[in-house]
């Protein structure tokens, strides 16, 4: 395996998924986050996810559970990134915190590793002006659910090199994903495209068009999506979607993706999705929220 330790900053929704599929290929982990209580309940979840995925796939079944864990070491001590081969950064959509993390990440990793960016929107380029090693940062934006979807977008910012292109597409390889390569704009293709319906989508609720339950309704048995943009803004977290909105908005300056105010007034109700038990839908009973 040519990344045996990998580092995974962040253990919040997708943080947590990118460990799990990284330490069930094998890999060890270390999972760094700012807090204890942040990465015991990461651990908890991955402990259930493995529960959950055992019902319906034989390898995750037949898997020690008890090992794939043993591989993941939680920390909120980034010095034990020091010997890291490789590493994902998953913290919050921010573009300060993400730059005063790979700004950290340079000073401890060694310079020849490759530093990664799972971000939804924020320009590579930007990231890698954080480092002194900007061939080797690049974007892989994981989707999710982590586990499965085969495709992961890489972004190659303006400096990164073909060498580390090649070497995180065997590395996806290993964790039998394949990279899309795209070239680096804010948001890159998916959340480009994504967000601004996303953000229409809320503006159709906020408008009293349609109930989310009957705009997903209309995209899921209508036009054939997986999931409709209301239930796929919860499960990527509505905070993350108006931190998303408000980068693009930010990179772009064309008020198109300005984020609609009902999302705004959503996440400072606290309602953030499935992280948070509601959002556009209720987790408890599956309920569409109502508009009165
Ligand atoms: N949620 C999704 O579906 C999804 C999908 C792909 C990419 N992303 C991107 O992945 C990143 C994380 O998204 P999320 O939804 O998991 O967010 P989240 O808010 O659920 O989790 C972010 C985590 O980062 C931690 N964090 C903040 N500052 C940190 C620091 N300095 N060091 C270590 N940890 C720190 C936070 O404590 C939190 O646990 C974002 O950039 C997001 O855009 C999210």
């Amino acid at each position: 395996m040519e990344f045996p330790n990998v580092g995974v900053i962040g253990a919040g929704t997708i943080g947590t998924e990118v460990a799990q599929c990284l330490a069930q290929a094998g890999h060890r982990v270390v999972l760094v986050d700012v807090e204890t209580g942040i990465l015991d309940r990461a651990r908890s979840a991955i402990g259930e996810n493995l529960r959950y995925a055992s019902l319906f796939d034989a390898g995750v079944r037949e898997a020690s559970h008890a090992g794939i864990l043993s591989r993941i070491d939680c920390t909120t001590d980034y010095g034990l990134l020091a010997d890291i081969d490789l590493v994902v950064d998953n913290s919050t959509e921010s573009r300060p915190i993400k730059e005063e993390v790979f700004t950290r990440l340079d000073r401890i990793c060694p310079p020849d590793r490759i530093l990664a960016a799972n971000t939804s929107a924020i320009s590579i380029t930007r990231l890698a002006g954080a480092t002194r090693r900007p061939d080797r940062v690049i974007g892989v934006h994981f989707m999710n659910p982590v586990f499965r979807k085969p495709v992961v977008e890489v972004v190659k910012g303006w400096h990164t090199s073909d060498a580390t292109v090649e070497a995180v597409q065997g590395f996806l390889g290993g964790l039998g994903k394949r990279g899309v390569v795209t070239n680096d704009m804010p948001g890159f293709v998916s959340n480009r495209v994504l967000m601004l319906a996303i953000n229409e989508a809320i503006s159709v609720v906020h408008d009293r068009v349609a109930t989310p339950a009957d705009v997903d309704e209309i995209f899921v048995k209508c036009l054939a999506h997986e999931m409709g943009p209301l239930a796929t803004a919860d499960l990527i977290g509505l905070d993350t979607v108006l931190r998303t909105l408000d980068v693009l908005n930010e990179s772009y300056g064309d008020g198109r993706f300005r984020a609609c105010p009902l999302l705004r007034q959503m996440v400072d109700a606290g309602l953030r999705g499935r992280k948070s038990g509601k959002g556009f839908f209720d987790y408890s009973g599956q309920q569409g929220l109502r508009w009165t």
